[in-house]
C-alpha cells in the first residue's frame, strides 16, 4: 500500500508528526478553526477531514477517527505506517464508570480494557495489556497539572458496543476501571505493532454512575481542555 490510502487523499509531507484525534469529524473541525492558525485542508475522503496547521509556532495536525475500533484502526495504521506520523492523541469523549469522575472531567487512558477481538491479528501466545505512551501521558499530566485541570489517570474500557445487550458495563469498575470508550485499546495496539507513541485524552460527556448526560453539540464544540492540553503536548 502507498499514499494516497483507501482513506486518506492527503500527500506525503501534509501530515505534521502529532495527530489529534476524536472520533466525531466536527469536533476537528472545531479543533482546526478555533486553536490552529494557517490550517489547511489535507484531506476529506468520507468527509473525515484533515487539517494541518500551526499551533504555538509548532506545525500539528487533526483529523477525525470516526467511531469504534475497526474505524480507528484504520486511520491511524494509515497515519503511522504510510505518513510517517508518530504520535497520535485521541481526543474522545467516555462515559464515566467511577464516582468521583464527573460530567466534563478529563482522563487519560494509561491502559485500556477491551471487548474487541482486534488484538487476534497480531497472532501473540498470550493475552496483550494495550498501554499508553509513558512519554505522551507523562507530559500531559505536567501540563494539565500547570493548567490547574482537575483530572484521573487509569485504566479505560474500550468497548464495541455503544448499546450493549448484555447492560454489562459496570462490571469493568469493579476491577478500577475509570470509563468507557471506543477506540483507545486498537489505538494503542497500532502504536505500538508501529513502535510510534499514542494517547487517549477524554472528556466525560455522561455517567453511567449517575446518569448525567451532555449534549451532542456539547460534544462537539465546548471540551475544549482536552484539546489544549493535547495541543500543548504535541
Ligand atoms: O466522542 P468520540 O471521540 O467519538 O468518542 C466516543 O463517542 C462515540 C460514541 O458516542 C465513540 O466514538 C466513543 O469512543
Ligand atoms: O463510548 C462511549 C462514549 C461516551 N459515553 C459512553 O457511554 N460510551
Amino acid at each position: 500500500m502507498s499514499i494516497p490510502t483507501p482513506h486518506i487523499a492527503a500527500k506525503t509531507g501534509e501530515f505534521a508528526r502529532t495527530v489529534l484525534m476524536p472520533g466525531d469529524p466536527l469536533r476537528a473541525k472545531f479543533v482546526a478553526e478555533n486553536f490552529l492558525e494557517d490550517a489547511v485542508l489535507v484531506n476529506s475522503v468520507r468527509g473525515i477531514n484533515g487539517y494541518t496547521g500551526k499551533y504555538k509556532g509548532k506545525t500539528v495536525s487533526v483529523m477525525a477517527s470516526g467511531m469504534g475500533m475497526p474505524s480507528i484502526g484504520i486511520y491511524s495504521y494509515e497515519l503511522f505506517n504510510f505518513y510517517d506520523v508518530d504520535n497520535i492523541i485521541r481526543i474522545g469523549t467516555a462515559g464515566s464508570l467511577n464516582q468521583d469522575l464527573k460530567v466534563r472531567d478529563v482522563a487519560f487512558a494509561m491502559g485500556a480494557c477491551t471487548n474487541s477481538n482486534y488484538v487476534s491479528q497480531f497472532e501473540l501466545p498470550g493475552t496483550y495489556a494495550p498501554i499508553a505512551s509513558y512519554d505522551l501521558l507523562k507530559k500531559a499530566v505536567d501540563v494539565t497539572e500547570e493548567m490547574g485541570i482537575h483530572y484521573k489517570v487509569g485504566n479505560f474500557l474500550s468497548s464495541d458496543t455503544f448499546y450493549d445487550d448484555s447492560k454489562g458495563t459496570m462490571k469493568w469498575s469493579k476491577m478500577g476501571i475509570l470509563c468507557v470508550e471506543m477506540e483507545a485499546a486498537a489505538l494503542y495496539m497500532n502504536a505500538a505493532r508501529a513502535g510510534k507513541n499514542a494517547l487517549a485524552i477524554c472528556t466525560i460527556s455522561d455517567s453511567l454512575v449517575t446518569g448525567e448526560e451532555t449534549t451532542a453539540e456539547e460534544r462537539q464544540n465546548s471540551f475544549q481542555n482536552m484539546m489544549k492540553i493535547a495541543l500543548e503536548i504535541a
